[in-house]
């Protein structure tokens, strides 16, 4: 299903948990069964303690939840599926999307070489010159990205989701508590997975980004 929705549909469905049921999304093509409602994205603003361990949740007190039409604002796509490798919609956004390329990568300390130095890097702020697409298959982790005030918003990314991170968006990831997220990587084309580093303000993604996502809210 795919969990970006309006505002309008936002405002209607409340509180987080309370997301209006049984709602046929009609915007998305072919991929139109489901529930879109503000239940489907976990995702909220982060506070500053820099001292605290990355992969834990850092929420604010009070929280301050995001939502899917806010993340949408930003660029940032993302669906709720099985989190089996052949599913249905899936399938139909690779084929929406022109998705051609596939592997998988497994995130823990046993499976992945030189472990350290990639989670280091994946945590690095950054950005590519292309989408970073994520489909997690097992486990979970959080991606982080910049709003449109450069503050971070955390994505919960458990079993199932598909998230799309445009290209020029500043953003990085860590695993959660859990230790291990198994994820698709999908690519059009020849994948280039760089990173590059912030600041990038004269990448020509960058300024691509902020000319179609920059515009303040
Ligand atoms: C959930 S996939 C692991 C992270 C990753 O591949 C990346 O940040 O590029
Ligand atoms: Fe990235």
């Amino acid at each position: 299903m795919k969990c970006g929705i309006t505002a309008a549909e936002t405002r209607k469905s409340g509180k987080e948990g309370e997301g209006r049921k049984g709602a046929t999304n009609t915007n998305m093509g072919k991929v139109v069964s489901g529930v879109a409602t503000s239940e489907d994205v976990s995702a909220w603003y982060m506070d500053e303690e820099h001292s605290v361990d990355q992969r834990q949740p850092h929420k604010t007190d009070p929280v301050q939840s995001v939502d899917a039409a806010t993340l949408e604002a930003l660029g940032v796509v993302h669906w709720k599926l099985s989190g089996n490798e052949d599913d249905a919609e899936l399938e139909q956004i690779r084929k929406d999307r022109g998705y051609s390329y596939k592997d998988v990568i497994t995130v823990s300390p046993d499976t992945l070489p030189a472990y350290e130095q990639k989670i280091k890097m994946f945590y690095e702020e950054h950005l590519h010159s292309d989408e970073e697409i994520r489909y997690l298959l097992e486990g979970s982790g959080y991606f982080d990205v910049r709003d449109k005030q450069d503050r971070w918003i955390r994505i919960a990314c458990p079993k199932g989701t598909m998230i799309i991170l445009p290209e020029g968006i500043y953003h990085r990831f860590t695993l959660d508590h859990t230790n291990y997220a198994k994820a698709m990587r999908l690519f059009i084309g020849e994948p280039v997975w760089t990173p590059l580093n912030r600041p990038q303000e004269s990448h020509e993604s960058r300024v691509k980004y902020l000319t179609t996502f920059g515009a303040a809210a």
